[in-house]
């Protein structure tokens, strides 16, 4: 995995000895912090361009997506966080259809999971149900889980991302499509609020949000991810009382204190932020007022894709000395572990190991026979 990453996890990486890198890959850790779309391996999405003239109309001509690749294949260069957004209709076009989808979803599950030294024990993948002419918003999120499930619950489970730029009609028919699959048994844990963080009206989102956790369901909201965010908006989405937050990074002290006193965990993405430029050195993180107020965070990637990262990569940025790392000690990082193993939706809101019906029981003995 390391041989795909670059920039300052692999900076960070390449510093540690042979005993320091050991130690964080037998770390047992959760990735709790992932989208699909954005954690897609490259070599899997060449693949799927060079399939690309087999497609069915996507918008975007094949030139339009080998550009896309291209880029992202050569890393990218973000002068803020909005030009962040425009690297995924190249992505799209390419999981349109719920076949290439499934193939998109299995490359991203072996990468977290498989392999002699898997970057993570325990995964919650997100993703935004998109309708296409190929599918509608059930079968996206079915074509995922078909995937999720054929790992055990202990492994992966799977959180439906609402779009800050979503309807609230389609708002609801996400979060009925969450709650309609997780009544049947189906593994979907947690809704999550992403997209282009300056968008969107957050009061349309209270209604859905209370169903959602009526029914069980996790919430974790991208709050407070660049400084255009206001404050007001902040203890808005505050008060919807989520569990998890993601980047959480401009907190004013109000906001600071609900959060500690809630302790909701923070998801820190620590290269995603560096590279999307809301915070301008690993010094100036904000990880450190969470980690002197011994406050539950968990590492994770974001997006593996663009920011050529890995969980094992976003480990060493804490482990490695300064400049490259936060030069944490390991103890500190193992403790940094286990409050990410300590905040996934799976043991906050389901007992443990269920395999709930014997539909998932099967999958997961057909994986372990190897089908
Ligand atoms: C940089 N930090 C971020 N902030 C906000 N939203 C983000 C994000 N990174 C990714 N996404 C959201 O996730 C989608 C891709 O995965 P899925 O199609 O859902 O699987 C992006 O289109 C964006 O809406």
């Amino acid at each position: 995995m390391s041989s795909t990453i670059s920039g300052p996890a692999a900076a960070a990486l390449n510093s540690l000895t042979p005993s320091q890198l050991k130690f964080i890959q037998m770390l047992p850790k959760a990735e709790l912090h992932a989208h699909l779309n954005g954690s897609i391996p490259i070599s899997v999405l060449q693949e799927l361009a060079q399939e690309f003239a087999h497609l069915s109309d996507s918008g975007l001509t094949s030139d339009a997506i080998e550009e896309g690749i291209a880029k992202l294949r050569n890393g990218v260069v973000l002068d803020e966080i909005h030009d962040f957004f425009n690297l995924f209709p190249a992505i799209y076009a390419l999981t349109s259809n719920p076949s290439n989808l499934r193939r998109a979803t299995r490359a991203v599950l072996e990468q977290f999971l498989d392999g002699e030294n898997p970057q993570c024990a325990y995964l919650e993948l997100r993703s935004t149900p998109r309708e296409t002419p190929e599918m509608n918003r059930r079968q996206y999120v079915q074509a995922i889980l078909d995937e999720v499930e054929r790992y055990p619950p202990s492994k992966t489970n799977l959180i439906v991302s609402l779009d800050r730029k979503m309807t609230g009609d389609v708002l609801r028919e996400c979060v009925e499509i969450a709650i309609g699959l997780k009544a049947e048994g189906k593994r979907v844990v947690g809704i999550d609020l992403c997209g282009d963080p300056t968008a969107g009206d957050m009061g349309v989102l209270e209604e859905h949000l209370s169903r959602a956790r009526a029914a069980g369901l996790g919430i974790t909201l991208h709050i407070a991810e660049t400084p255009a965010n206001t404050a007001a908006e902040t203890i808005q989405l505050l008060s919807y009382t989520p569990d998890r937050l993601g980047h959480a990074t401009f907190l004013n002290d109000e906001a600071k204190s609900i959060v500690l006193d809630k302790k909701m965990c923070i998801e820190i993405c620590l290269t995603s932020n560096l590279l999307c430029k809301t915070v301008s050195s690993l010094d100036a993180h904000h990880i450190r007022y969470y980690l002197q107020n011994d406050h539950p965070i968990v590492i994770c990637t974001d997006d593996t894709l663009p920011f050529r990262t890995s969980l094992v990569g976003e480990y060493a940025l804490l482990l490695a000395a300064s400049p490259l790392g936060l030069g944490l000690t390991q103890d500190e990082v193992k403790r940094v572990a286990e409050m990410g193993i300590g905040a996934t939706f799976q043991s906050r809101l389901n007992p443990p190991d269920a395999v709930r019906g014997t539909g998932q029981a099967r999958k997961v003995e057909t994986k372990a026979r190897g089908g």
